[in-house]
């Protein structure tokens, strides 16, 4: 069987515009999601993501494709598999006069789960001592939090948060990562969606990256981000340096416009082979730092290939 715990195939779904028009917001969207770790689902504003969401929780209906959650189909086979999933999609209704502890131990009663789970919930998301503040005096990222430690109380295989760290300021954003690192190292499966890149490569171990409803790029985040090093140096005669260094057969990245003139960016993954090269021509290092690509910039690079009509790639397992 397989081990993926959410599989879509060539999903898609189109709204009807008020006007009478189409308006495809997923296509051909093939999400493989692995069992454990933490997950991103990224993409620009508008790109579908909560659309997917929403198909794959069954609050929205698929106009092509199909699904699965632990190998299951959905929407059919929902109701066998739904105790298993948690999801932060929309703010969720709490009583603003009950604590966060009272909200939650109605909830609990209500889906029919140990009160002691509760106690688990609260905890997991760093609650505690909070707990019996009022709902509205909370903050947003509180509110967040205990919107998190309801979805718990279920005991979730699956987590999927929908751009939970939206509104929050940078502490609360980095209360909520923390919480999703925890998760995943706890054994849960999150589907993390974000837009957020930054925060997004702090905790996911793969991700999906999507726009305009297409996949275009998934994989690990390590493999989405390349293996290629480059290393930015400074010495004295960087005209020198450079060529000793293409001499040696190093990539050595052009002049570009904005350079201060006093830095050469190499490609390599072998700083002890740079250092060697240089200083074997008398050349001595004075700064060497490797550069490495970020999400963010494989990410813009993506979406803004995709706007000029570029392939979807496949990056990594
Ligand atoms: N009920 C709806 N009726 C018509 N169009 C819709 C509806 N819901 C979403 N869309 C459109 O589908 C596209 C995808 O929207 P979706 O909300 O899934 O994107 P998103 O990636 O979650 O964006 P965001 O990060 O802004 O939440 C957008 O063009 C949006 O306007």
């Amino acid at each position: 069987m397989s081990d993926l715990v959410i599989e879509t195939t060539d999903l898609g779904k189109e709204f009807r515009t008020r006007k009478g028009g189409l308006r495809v917001a997923v296509r051909g969207l093939n999400l493989a999601v692995p069992r454990g770790g933490v997950h991103g689902f990224l993409g620009p504003n508008g790109s579908g993501k909560t659309t997917t969401i929403r198909m794959l929780l069954g609050l929205a209906r698929a106009t092509e494709g199909s699904m699965r959650l632990f190998g299951e189909p959905v929407p059919s086979m929902l109701p066998s598999v739904i105790d298993r999933v948690g999801a932060v999609v929309e703010s969720p209704k709490f009583s603003p006069n009950f604590t966060g502890r009272q909200n939650l131990s109605l909830l609990a009663r209500s889906i029919g789960v140990p009160r002691a789970r509760v106690d688990a919930a609260v905890e997991t998301v760093s609650l505690t001592g909070r707990d019996g503040d009022r709902y509205k005096s909370y903050s947003l990222g509180m509110k967040q939090r205990l919107a998190i430690a309801a979805t718990l109380l279920k005991d979730p295989e699956l987590l999927i948060l929908d751009e939970p760290t939206n509104g929050l300021d940078p502490a609360g954003i980095r209360e909520i990562r923390d919480t999703i690192r925890d998760l995943g190292e706890a054994g849960v499966t999150v589907l993390l969606s974000s837009h957020i890149l930054a925060e997004v490569q702090q905790v996911c171990s793969s991700a999906t990256i999507i726009g305009n409803g297409r996949m275009l790029a998934s994989g690990r985040v390590d493999d989405l981000l390349g293996g290629g090093t480059s290393y930015r140096l400074a010495v004295a005669d960087p005209a020198a340096a450079r060529r000793v260094l293409e001499e040696a057969s190093f990539v050595v990245a052009p002049p570009a416009a904005g350079d201060d003139g006093q830095h050469l960016v190499v490609e390599s993954d072998d700083p002890a082979a740079l250092t060697r090269t240089l200083a074997a021509a008398e050349l001595w290092l004075t700064e060497l730092t490797a550069v490495r690509p970020d999400l963010e910039t494989v990410f813009l690079e993506l979406t803004a290939a995709d706007t000029l009509g570029s392939d979807r790639r496949a990056v990594g397992a």
